[in-house]
């Protein structure tokens, strides 16, 4: 039998069923043979990053159980101690690989070298993504300069910039009057066991708003309800959400439940109505500050785009960027505090000497910069807790990183197209090798130049990174540091003793979500500062 074309098109089908069916076979086999090639040369570049580096695997993963579950119940006993960052430090050590990554099968590499960290967010910062980061995040997010890579981030880097300069000199008001909300409620709630960790994520969320909207929830004043309290409550649960779904790496879709979606679109809804009122009030043209001479994020932002999308995602992502981050570094600031009275002594001291103080009148940024010892308690601070503990990238290309791979993880590492690179900033923080042997001590002195004691850290470069580093190296840090500076300074002059309510036998626990807060708080008890000049008071009462 012969098999004609235009008989078997008449027989079987119209000949248009046969072309379209013809056509997909030939687009599945183009696909097919660009994928293979594809293949063959990600594999030929692999062989001469081989050959010309003497890169190597990341040394194989050690475990005794199938699946890894012997890991798996490690983790969770982990989790449940408040001592998951512990336990990732000794997977890491023990095997190069996230725990994510042993858990899913997925391929990567971990690290806490400054070499590897300085490659992936400097040098080679375009062969690196976020990775599903950005997909993760999206549902809360939107398109902001927390989930964007590329020419889309550059783009959003570009806008949001100068608002972050003028934000630097500008809101210096803004945050002085939250923080004195925040005292005055401090002050009135001091008797008996105070926990100021939950009063930190409420004043920098006030702090932060009041910067980026020009209003804030005012919940250090008064108890917020209806609409905020939605907000205050939906944003924390979604934030909660994300570090869950952070956590399933590339399967973080499947934590995608209804609570979930719902906090999103109340967040959403309540910035959307703040930026809708703000482009109502402003007109194009006008001048990016209010009438008042204060500084908003929001009008300055207005007069480059009045795309009501563009703004609330971007005030979103600020948001989130800028309100936890912050609290966790307060947070730890004074259980430090509370575990080191000599410390906190010498750091009293200094903000009491300040002409301002001396004078009854309030800290100014001027004085703010000149406090060497608050700095150095900063740095200590952010070495021994930094905010975001744990990050990761994506490779866009197969390349390698100068160390990591082999047997005994010094030679270059592979690390192919697709595949994550987690870096532990935390874990980097506490290396004896850059630290010394106290690395786990709490001793601001070791950042002062003149100090002679440890190593010598004005070199230590990319061995300290708490706000990250190279073109996304975080914009927002003069601010959080003076927002926490001014806080500090505050307390610690409204308090002449600030001591420690848990046991010296308590052992500390974490809870790690997208920034690494204390699972128990910041239990601490408040004794008041013997009477304060009355210019001071009449300062703060202004407030
Ligand atoms: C102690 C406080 C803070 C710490 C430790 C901190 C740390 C960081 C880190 C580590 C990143 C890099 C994240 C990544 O690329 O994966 C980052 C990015 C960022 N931070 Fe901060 N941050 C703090 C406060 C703030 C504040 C107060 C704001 C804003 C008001 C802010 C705004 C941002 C933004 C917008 C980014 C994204 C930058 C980009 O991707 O180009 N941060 N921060």
């Amino acid at each position: 039998m012969v098999w004609d074309f235009r008989v078997l098109s008449s027989q079987i089908a119209p000949r248009w069923v046969l072309l379209l069916v013809l056509g997909f076979v030939a687009l599945g086999l183009l696909h097919i043979h660009r994928w293979l090639d594809r293949v063959q040369r990600e594999k030929r570049l692999e062989a001469t990053l081989i050959s010309d580096t003497r890169c190597q695997d990341p040394p194989r993963l050690r475990y005794r159980w199938p699946l890894a579950l012997d890991l798996l119940i490690e983790a969770f006993k982990a989790d449940q101690a408040g001592s998951i960052l512990q336990f990732f430090l000794s997977v890491v050590d023990r095997t190069g690989h996230t725990f994510e990554q042993v858990l899913l099968g997925a391929r990567g590499v971990d690290t806490n070298d400054p070499k590897n960290i300085e490659s992936v967010l400097s040098t080679q910062f375009e062969n690196f993504g976020l990775g599903a980061r950005s997909a993760n995040f999206r549902p809360l997010l939107g398109h902001g300069i927390f989930t964007q890579d590329g020419e889309p981030w550059r783009t959003s880097r570009e806008l949001l910039r100068p608002q972050f300069m003028q934000t630097r000199s500008k809101s210096f008001t803004d945050i002085q009057e939250q923080i004195e909300k925040f005292l005055i409620n401090v002050k009135a709630s001091s008797a008996g066991v105070v926990d100021l960790q939950p009063l930190f994520f409420r004043l920098t969320l006030d702090t932060t708003m009041a910067v980026l909207f020009g209003k804030t929830l005012d919940s250090m004043k008064t108890k917020v309800s209806g609409d905020e309290a939605f907000f205050a409550r939906a944003f924390d649960q979604a934030q909660h959400e994300l570090a869950r779904r952070g956590r399933l790496g590339d399967l973080y879709w499947l934590l995608d439940g209804f609570t979930f979606r719902r906090s999103c679109r109340i967040v959403h809804e309540f910035v959307d109505k703040i930026v809708v009122d703000a482009l109502n009030e402003t007109r194009p043209g006008m001048a990016s500050e209010e009438p008042t001479g204060r500084y908003v994020f929001l009008t300055a932002l207005i007069s480059k785009t009045r795309d009501q999308r563009v703004l609330r995602d971007q005030l979103i992502n600020v948001l989130l960027a800028g309100r936890d981050t912050t609290a966790c570094l307060l947070s730890w600031t004074f259980t430090l505090l509370a575990r080191h009275p000599e410390i906190q002594q010498r750091l009293r001291n200094e903000c009491e000497d300040l002409p301002s103080f001396r004078e009854g009148g309030l800290p100014t940024p001027a004085e703010i910069k000149g406090m060497k010892f608050l700095g150095h308690v900063l740095q200590e601070v952010l070495r021994l807790f930094p905010s975001v503990p744990v990050n990761s990238r994506s490779a866009l290309k197969t390349t390698t990183l100068p160390t990591g791979g082999g047997p005994d993880g010094l030679s270059p590492v592979l690390v192919r197209k697709g595949e994550a690179v987690g870096y532990c900033v935390y874990a980097m923080h506490r290396r004896k090798d850059i630290y010394g042997d106290d690395a786990e001590s709490f001793r601001p002195s070791r950042w002062d130049p003149d100090n002679k004691e440890g190593p010598d850290l004005k070199g230590v470069g990319w061995g300290y990174l708490p706000f990250n580093g190279g073109p996304r190296v975080c914009p927002g840090q003069d601010f959080a540091l003076l927002e926490a500076s001014y806080t500090i300074i505050r307390l610690l002059q409204s308090f002449r003793h600030i001591e420690k309510a848990e046991p010296s036998t308590a052992k500390e626990r974490q809870t790690l979500t997208l920034v690494v807060a204390s699972a128990t708080g910041c239990k601490v008890i408040l004794t008041p500062a013997l009477l304060e000049g009355g210019t001071l008071r009449e300062a703060e009462a202004r407030f």
